[in-house]
């Protein structure tokens, strides 16, 4: 970031350095990976809980934060299921989007693919129409309201049977539900993509676009497998892809997008350490990379966390953040006019990101 180092005559003890930087100016950006039940911040966990009469397991708001150490993946998710009972009526789910958004747009997102996991929701009594309802609700007016056009994705938990996944698809169908895309989530090893053939064919026939966690924790193959067997046009996460290659090879060559989450793998522990994490490496190779939060309000930052601590970490150049950002957008399912639009706004000013 520039500042006035050596083109100043005021020495930087009498001024606080940070009045000495120009503001950066934080990047319009897309983001591809965000699931909204991962949003839930504790102190609305406790307001919905109060508004619902549901006792939580924990004593105060300091109780619940010291559960957010993970181990792992499962670790996380034992949390964030568990935390889905406050989430009873439409208004729950309004209210966690709204949160969601507000947030969102401070951190310089102007469009985002919005996951739900309905099956979290069944599970519990909660039906289809008041999660799906909730959330679109305040998508329908997100682009007027916060500045971010959004869609939504019906994520499928992959511990759970295809039957399970099928049977939430044509219900979700039948209600005519305003799902943009699918995608796959939950605990994956043991879960691979190919167990999830027949909901992805299902899914494209209806016309919908197809995303899959893979290579989170699972191996290289498992993204091969959600390419060649789901037919999958973007991979969430995919870190694990450079143990392989030829892998690398061919989603450099195919521009498939992998929507990358830095903070995210260094709390569920898929890195040691955020300067373990292989963006740099994954950009320097080619790959089409974006930045996202996946689940915010779990993993200590929203998008602008992400490149802020990223920023602190590695060396990336204007023109990485830039990239990044670009590649966002353009891996988005957006329309090609709304794309448009992004892409002017990024080019329209200069490229630091806070
Ligand atoms: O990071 C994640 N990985 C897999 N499933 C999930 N469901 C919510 N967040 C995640
Ligand atoms: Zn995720």
């Amino acid at each position: 970031m520039d500042n006035f180092a050596g083109g100043t005559a005021v020495p930087e003890t009498e001024l606080d350095a940070a009045e000495l930087e120009v503001p950066a100016r934080i990047l319009p950006v897309a983001e591809l990976h965000l699931h909204i039940e991962g949003t839930l911040q504790p102190e609305l966990i406790f307001a919905l809980a109060e508004r619902n009469g549901i006792a939580l397991p924990y004593a105060g708001l300091d109780e619940l934060r010291e559960r957010y150490e993970f181990t792992d993946l499962q670790s996380f998710l034992d949390l964030y299921y568990a935390n889905m009972a406050v989430l009873q009526t439409e208004q729950d789910f309004a209210d966690m989007t709204r949160a969601y958004l507000e947030r969102a747009a401070a951190a310089g997102v102007r469009h985002a693919e919005i996951m739900m996991d309905p099956q979290a929701h069944l599970s519990r009594g909660i039906p289809l129409s008041t999660c799906v309802n909730g959330v679109a609700s305040v998508l329908a007016t997100s682009q007027e309201e916060f500045g971010i056009s959004t869609l939504l994705i019906a994520a499928f938990l992959r511990d759970l049977s295809e039957e399970s996944a099928l049977e939430v698809l044509d219900g979700l169908l039948a209600m005519n539900a305003p799902i943009a895309a699918i995608g796959l989530d939950s605990a994956e090893v043991g879960n691979p993509p190919s167990k999830f053939e027949r909901l992805y064919a299902k899914a494209r026939e209806a016309g919908l676009r197809l995303t899959a966690h893979a290579g989170e924790e699972g191996p290289a193959s498992y993204i091969i497998e959600a390419l060649d067997i789901l037919g999958v046009e973007r991979i969430d996460h995919g870190i694990r892809c450079m143990d392989d290659p030829d892998l690398v090879e061919r989603l450099v060559d195919a521009r498939i997008p992998l929507t990358v989450c830095p903070l995210s793998n260094v709390r569920l522990r898929a890195v040691d350490t955020l300067a373990d994490h292989p963006l740099p490496a994954m950009l320097a190779a080619g790959l089409n990379v974006s930045v996202n939060s996946d689940d915010p309000a779990y993993f200590g930052g929203y998008v602008d966390d992400n490149f802020a601590q990223l920023g602190a970490v590695f060396e990336l150049s204007d023109f990485d953040k830039a990239r990044l950002a670009a590649n966002s957008i353009h891996s988005s399912f957006a329309s090609e006019e709304r794309k448009a639009e992004l892409l002017d706004e990024l080019n329209g000013g200069d490229v630091a990101h806070a």
